[in-house]
């Protein structure tokens, strides 16, 4: 469980945020989080990632505080944060053997997790030797490797095409099931989040709404869905 109490947020050499954010993510849900632009949803995300302290209020993962990064928390991002000199296969491998994983082990652990995003027969290539989507996936192979009980993900699907980044959703619910790791996903794409979200957190009015059909890609028009998604589109 995350949780945010009375949490002022702010970058170290800038003001701090209007307001205070409290927020509980529970253990397994996967949270979505919009807002306008510049509202501080990257800056949530690194503060629970452990990367900024909060300028006032208490942050904590499992009730205990979160002082730095942990392997326990994973981030993915936006932008391409892999290591191009590395193969596909080490790229995934490096969180476990940071973590001290005896080599055999994480052999295996990777090419798992790289079956699972569909990319096995891609574990010897180079970062640029794959479309954008296929680095997304590896990203995501490297996030869930390390076993992290909550995933933090600052609109990882933002700079794919509409085809890939549905591909990419059904992958990430998909791959979720089973890890029980409780997820904050920063969204700009309101369908996204309410496909995604269990609940959406609006994050420029501090409310939190029930998603009504979390993960059915045919509840567009159900009139919950409808009414939910307008009042997003109005908040932001
Ligand atoms: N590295 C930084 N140093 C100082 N201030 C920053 C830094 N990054 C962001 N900020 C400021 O913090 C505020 C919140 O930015 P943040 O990136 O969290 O917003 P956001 O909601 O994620 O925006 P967007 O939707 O445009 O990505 C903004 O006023 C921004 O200028």
């Amino acid at each position: 469980m995350l949780t945010l109490q009375d949490v002022r947020l702010g970058h170290a050499d800038g003001p701090a945020l209007p307001g205070t954010v409290t927020l509980r993510v529970a253990p397994g849900e996967l949270l979505a989080v919009v807002g306008p632009s510049g509202c501080g949803k990257s800056t949530l995300l690194r503060t629970l990632a452990g990367l900024l302290p909060p300028r006032q209020g208490r942050v904590a993962q499992d009730g205990r505080a979160i002082a730095g990064p942990a392997a326990d928390r994973a981030l993915v991002f936006q932008e391409d944060a892999l290591l191009p000199w590395r193969t596909v296969r080490a790229n995934v491998e490096l969180p476990l053997a940071i973590r001290g994983m005896p080599r055999a082990e994480r052999r295996g652990c990777a090419a798992d997790w790289l079956d699972r995003v569909g990319l096995a027969e891609h574990a010897r290539k180079l970062p640029r030797q794959l479309s954008g989507g296929q680095r997304q996936r590896v990203q995501l192979a490297r996030a869930l490797a390390g076993r992290p009980r909550a995933v933090l993900m600052d609109e990882p699907f933002g700079a794919l095409d509409a085809h890939t980044r549905a591909g990419m959703q059904d992958l990430l619910v998909d791959i979720l099931r089973g890890t029980g790791a409780t997820v904050v996903f920063v969204t700009h794409d309101v369908d996204e989040a309410l496909h995604l979200g269990d609940r959406v957190a609006l994050m420029g009015t501090g409310e939190v709404l029930d998603v009504p059909h979390p993960r059915r890609r045919d509840a567009q028009h159900e009139p919950g869905t409808a009414a939910l998604r307008r009042r997003i589109l109005a908040s932001l």
